[in-house]
Parts: C-alpha cells; sequence; structure tokens
C-alpha cells in the first residue's frame, strides 16, 4: 500500500514517510536532520523519498547507494538545486559550490582545481601555515606556563582564519574583517532548511526573516570583498600571489574562448568565487580539528598513542614539520576515525537530478533534490561492525579505505564530479594543526572534569561544528 502511495505519473518512487500538505516531510527534518534523516532510513531503506514542501527529494544513506548516484549516474546527479541563500549570496550562482551543472560550473571549477588549488599551489602556502602555526604554539605555550586554559575551538578557529585569509585574500590577520563570523552565517543560511525555498508563496511572505538576513550577511561580506579587490586592484606589489592576484587578471577575459556562448569573467563572477572559497575554507578545517581534539581528550588511550607515533618519528626536540605528515600513519587513522564520526558536512552539499532517471527500479524524478547522509553511512554497524559508534582509529589499519571518494564508506569530501577541490588544502592543514597541538601539549580537562563528560553536542547547518567551545588545560612537552 505504501508503494501505491509513492508513485508518480505511474512510476515507483523510492519508499519513504507519507508527506503532509502543503510541507511535505519537513516536520520530521527536526534541529539535527543528519540524525533524524538515518531515523527514517532504517525504517524505509537506502534510497528514500521524501517531499521537502513541494521539492522531490532523494535521501541516499548507504555505500552501495551512494556509489550509484555519486559514481554509476554521477553526471545526472552532479547539478545544485537553485537555493535562495546561495543566489542572493553568490549573485544568481556564478561562483561554484551552487552552481548549476553545465560550461559555466565546469569551467569556473577546472580554473580552481588548476589555478588556485593545486598541489603545487598548496605546497607554495607551506611557509605561512608553519609561520601561523608557529605564533599559535607561542600564545598557547605562554597560556599553559601562566597554567590558564585555553579555548581550542576559539585559537583553532582563529588560525585557520588566518591561514585561509592569507591564501586567499593575502590580507594577515592586524586587518581581519570579521570573515570568519560572516563565513559561519552564510553555512548557517544555506545549510537550514528554508522554508522558502520548499514552500514558495510562503517564502514570499519571508516569516522567517531569511530573506531579510541573507541580504544583510551579502552586503556584509562583499563589501568586505570589494574592498579587497580595490586594494589590490592599487596595489599589486604582494610577493605572494594570493587568490585575489590571480583570479584579478581573468577579469573581461573569456573564460574558455572555445566555449559557445562565450562566458567573460566579470567582478561579480570574482567576487562569487571568492565568497564561495572563503565560506569553504574557514570552517571546515576548524571542525574537524576541533571535533578530533574532542575525540582524543575523551580516549587518552589513542592520545598516548599518536602522541608516541610524534616523539619516535618527529623526536621530542623538534616541532612537526609537513615533511613529516607522510610518515604518521597513526594520525592518518586518527583523522579518518574522526571523518567518519563526524564528517564536517554530513549530507554533503545538496545535488540536483538533472533529468528523469531510474535506479534500482525507483523513479527519480527531474530536479529532485539529492541528499547523501554521511552521517549515517558512518554510524551504521552494517558498514562497520558492531562497535560503530566506538572512536577506534585502528579499524582503519590494515584497510585500503582513503578520504579521496573512492571508498563509499567514507565521503567527508564527497565524491565524483562535485567532490571538494579543496581536499588536499584541507587535508594538510587538519594533519598538520592536529599533529602540532597533540606533540607540543597535553591536555586535560579544566576544573577536574572527566573525559567521559565532555559535551558532544552537534549544531546543525551545511556544517556542523560543535555547539560548545572546547576549552582544555595545556602543558607544554617539548625538550625544545
Ligand atoms: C577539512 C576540510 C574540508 C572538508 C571536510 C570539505 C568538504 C566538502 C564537501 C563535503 C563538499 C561537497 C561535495 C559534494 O557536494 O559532493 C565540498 C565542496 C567544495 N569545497 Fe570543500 N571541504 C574542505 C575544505 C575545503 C577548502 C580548504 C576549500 C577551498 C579553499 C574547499 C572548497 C570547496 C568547493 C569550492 C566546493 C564546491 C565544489 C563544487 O560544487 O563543484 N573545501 N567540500
Amino acid at each position: 500500500k505504501a508503494d501505491q502511495k509513492h508513485t508518480k505519473n505511474g512510476r515507483k518512487l523510492p519508499p519513504g514517510p507519507q508527506p503532509l500538505p502543503i510541507i511535505g516531510n519537513l516536520h520530521q527534518l527536526g534541529n539535527l536532520p543528519h540524525h533524524n534523516l538515518q531515523k527514517l532510513a532504517q525504517k524505509y531503506g537506502p534510497i528514500m523519498s521524501l517531499r521537502l514542501g513541494s521539492v522531490p527529494t532523494i535521501v541516499v544513506s548507504s555505500p552501495q547507494t551512494a556509489n550509484l548516484f555519486l559514481k554509476t549516474h554521477d553526471t545526472n546527479f552532479a547539478s545544485r538545486p537553485k537555493l535562495q541563500a546561495s543566489d542572493y549570496l553568490t549573485f544568481g550562482r556564478k561562483g561554484i559550490a551552487f552552481a548549476e551543472y553545465g560550461p559555466y560550473w565546469r569551467n569556473m571549477r577546472k580554473l580552481c582545481t588548476l589555478q588556485l588549488l593545486s598541489a603545487s599551489k598548496t605546497e607554495s602556502f607551506s611557509g605561512l601555515r608553519k609561520e601561523e602555526l608557529g605564533s599559535m604554539v607561542e600564545s598557547v605555550k605562554k597560556l599553559a606556563v601562566a597554567g590558564e586554559v585555553v579555548n581550542v575551538s576559539r585559537k583553532v578557529g582563529e588560525l585557520v582564519e588566518d591561514i585561509a585569509t592569507v591564501m586567499i585574500l593575502g590580507k594577515r590577520k592586524d586587518d581581519r574583517y570579521e570573515l570568519k563570523g560572516l563565513a559561519e552565517k552564510v553555512l548557517n543560511l544555506i545549510g537550514a532548511f528554508n522554508l522558502g525555498d520548499y514552500v514558495p508563496f510562503l517564502g514570499a511572505l519571508d516569516l522567517q526573516g531569511f530573506k531579510r538576513h541573507t541580504k544583510e550577511v551579502s552586503n556584509s561580506i562583499h563589501q568586505v570583498i570589494e574592498k579587497i579587490l580595490t586594494e589590490h586592484e592599487q596595489d599589486n606589489n604582494s610577493q605572494q600571489r594570493d587568490f585575489v592576484d590571480i583570479l584579478l587578471p581573468l577579469m573581461n577575459q573569456p573564460i574558455n574562448p572555445q566555449d559557445m556562448p562565450v562566458y567573460p569573467i566579470d567582478r561579480t563572477n570574482i567576487k562569487a568565487i571568492l565568497l564561495d572559497l572563503i565560506v569553504a575554507a574557514f570552517d571546515t578545517s576548524a571542525t574537524a580539528i576541533e571535533w578530533t581534539m574532542s575525540e582524543l581528550i575523551r580516549h587518552p588511550r589513542v592520545m598516548k598513542l599518536l602522541q608516541d607515533e610524534l616523539e619516535s618519528v618527529v623526536g621530542m626536540d623538534k616541532m612537526v614539520e609537513e615533511k613529516d605528515l607522510g610518515k604518521l600513519s597513526y594520525l592518518d587513522m586518527v583523522v579518518k576515525e574522526s571523518f567518519r564520526l563526524h564528517p564536517v558536512a554530513p549530507l554533503l552539499v545538496p545535488h540536483e537530478s538533472i533529468e528523469d532517471t531510474t535506479i534500482e527500479g525507483y523513479y527519480i524524478p527531474k530536479k529532485s533534490r539529492i541528499i547523501v547522509n554521511t552521517w549515517a553511512i558512518g554510524h551504521d554497524p552494517n558498514v562497520w561492525s558492531k562497535n560503530v559508534e566506538e572512536f577506534y582509529p585502528e579499524r582503519f589499519m590494515d584497510s585500503k579505505i582513503d578520504l579521496k571518494g573512492h571508498d563509499f564508506e567514507l565521503l567527508p569530501f564527497g565524491s565524483g564530479r562535485r567532490m571538494c577541490p579543496g581536499m588536499q588544502s584541507g587535508l594538510i592543514t587538519v594533519r598538520l594543526v592536529l599533529a602540532q597541538l597533540v606533540h607540543c601539549f597535553n591536555w586535560e580537562l579544566p576544573h577536574g572534569l572527566n573525559p567521559k563528560d565532555i559535551d558532544m553536542t552537534e549544531v546543525f547547518g551545511l556544517t556542523v561544528p560543535r555547539a560548545n567551545h572546547l576549552v582544555l588545560k595545556p602543558t607544554y612537552r617539548l625538550l625544545c
């Protein structure tokens, strides 16, 4: 009977809960949609159909089905839905992350992967990472000597912000623009299941004040970017070529002269790309680091093994360097395990289907929203065995599973055409910062708190950071 209800034009939709009039299944998402969608998928299966307002939505919740959507039929699911927030923020989706699939996105993405986020470009910022991380360690050392506590979430957030600001905009922290706060607001706006995207007539009324809020955030962030563009145009003597230096000369040029129609890049394109990169870079690595630190504190055994590895590979008389990272195999397992339990973007970025298609006998209509619940996959005992809830890095000991989007059990960066182009840059930052924090300091909870009592509450947005900052007490442990 349930199957009969789940039909469209006589074709069988994947199973799913019955939608209500107008809102569909929106009420079933709750505050933590990745958890609630997992519970629904346990009942209805790994390809589940929902209606969010008037939007047909497919939720994918197993490695096998993720493979079908992100690899076998990747081309058909490589578009993005048009969301009010991304539309405002990126001048009608002129960036990368929310551009619809087609020649414009392809060219922008190529530009990013070849010119901004290539391995050699990422490598060229190693001096910057070393310098910023060095001054962060110095400041934590001072707090350690004074016996004070450290707000690890804030410190790491500022560090990642500083690295990304110099890399993307060429700006030093003395003229920080509160971009992190703005980037967080953008992630919340885009990640929120905004009523206006699903029930258009309610969107027009703007009952939640969403449009007004988006416009305010959009204006603030674009003012900052505009100021930085103007400064770059007036002075291009900077030594390190940041992303603005690379993008500005492309202005008023066709992105790919072979294209018909030709897409010239104008100022709005450049601003939209910069906004996407700021938002993608500021929060993701910091969130991954704060979750991993939280798990390490909860699991002193793992912390000790990681410190032992650092001691034997790097030695107690010096800090970690980027060239050491390849030799730190336990660190690698710790990071994978943390991404499994705490994928930074648990539902990836929403995809949209381009054509009607049939998968596993189910009809997937054109313009369906496709949500891949990587959080549910990471917490599935059928994939990871009964100890799925345990933070146990050794599960990756003899496993070939990597983070590059080939293994559908673990997809923190997605997979296929829309996979994260900043993976390399993000992973270096996450591994290096974690290694340094753990190598340079012993960490304990303040006020005699028990590690098992750490609050692990999440807040949902496009990314899912800790609800409360992680505050710890450091002791310096190196000999130098
Ligand atoms: C630990 C750090 C990071 C994580 C976990 C992460 C994760 C992700 C995920 C899950 C997606 C969506 C994939 C999909 O929809 O299938 C994505 C997209 C994207 N990421 Fe990252 N990311 C990280 C760092 C970065 C950095 C540092 C940059 C750039 C500076 C970046 C730039 C982007 C862009 C531009 C997209 C959109 C790609 C497209 O739509 O074609 N990311 N990222």
